[in-house]
């Protein structure tokens, strides 16, 4: 049988930056493509899948710099390419993009068969096909395009809830989406996670100040901190 190849952005090592994992040396495996459209989104380039940014395997390999420029690679050639640049991380993100646009079953199940952890990084707004050891990251996009329904299921798959705030009423419509897991119990084997929107001064200082308020997680995207990928 043909393996599924899936269109990607970029693939590079580094230390993850976001939600529980922080701190952590991880292959972030970027794929392309995203209709949500989120305004503040801070990988817009890799939104669309445009047939004259298609480039070879070897050129993706030696992107340094963003760029809409993407290239389809097999589970396997993933795996070998993590090999051929010397990665060290044993913990893979897979995110994009939106990953979920996409089958993640033989990808997922390809590396956690070798040996590593798995990451999805996921706006929930899709259905999240991929191995059931998966750590799943659900960062909710509400009002984004994608239904409702799918939401729900996402965030009850979720590992890791992890939203994005700029002001108050982010956070009430977090509180919003987390009323029916609570009623079931859900929430109590899940963290939550506020991630300040682009590092604003003000949105950082509301997210320290309800996760002190609510014993969640703060979640600062170290690396931009960093000045690292
Ligand atoms: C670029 S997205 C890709 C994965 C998936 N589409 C999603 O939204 O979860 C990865 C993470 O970055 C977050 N993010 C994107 N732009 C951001 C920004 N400007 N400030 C803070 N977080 C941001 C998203 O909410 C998500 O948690
Ligand atoms: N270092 C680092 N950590 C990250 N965590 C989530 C990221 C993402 O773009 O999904 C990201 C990223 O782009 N870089
Ligand atoms: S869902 Fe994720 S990748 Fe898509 S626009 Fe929003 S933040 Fe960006
Ligand atoms: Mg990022």
């Amino acid at each position: 049988m043909q393996q599924l190849a899936y269109p990607v952005n970029e693939v590079f090592e580094t230390i993850q930056g976001e939600g529980v994992y922080t701190g952590v040396p991880a292959v972030f495996v970027r794929l392309q493509g995203c209709p949500v459209g989120c305004s503040w989104c801070d990988t817009k380039q890799t939104w669309e899948q445009e047939p004259e940014n298609e480039i070879s395997i070897k050129d993706l390999s030696a992107k340094s710099a963003e760029a809409p420029t993407w290239s389809y690679l097999t589970a396997k050639q993933l795996l070998d390419l993590c090999q051929s640049q010397g990665y060290v991380a044993k913990h893979i993100v897979i995110t994009g993009g939106e990953p979920c646009i996409h089958d993640l079953l033989p990808l997922t199940d390809a590396f956690i068969s070798e040996g590593y952890s798995v990451q999805i990084e996921t706006s929930g707004t899709f259905e999240i096909k991929a191995a059931a050891a998966c750590w799943v990251t659900v960062s909710p996009k509400v009002d984004m395009r994608g239904g409702y329904d799918v939401l729900e299921s996402a965030l009850q798959r979720a590992d890791e809830i992890k939203h994005p705030i700029a002001k108050q009423s982010h956070i009430d419509d977090l509180d919003r989406l987390l009323e029916p897991l609570s009623e079931t119990g859900e929430l109590a084997d899940k963290t939550i996670c506020l991630q300040p929107i682009s590092q604003l001064p003000r949105a950082t200082e509301l997210a320290i100040k309800t996760c002190i308020q609510r014993n969640w997680r703060l979640s600062i995207q170290a690396h931009k901190y960093l000045n690292i990928e």
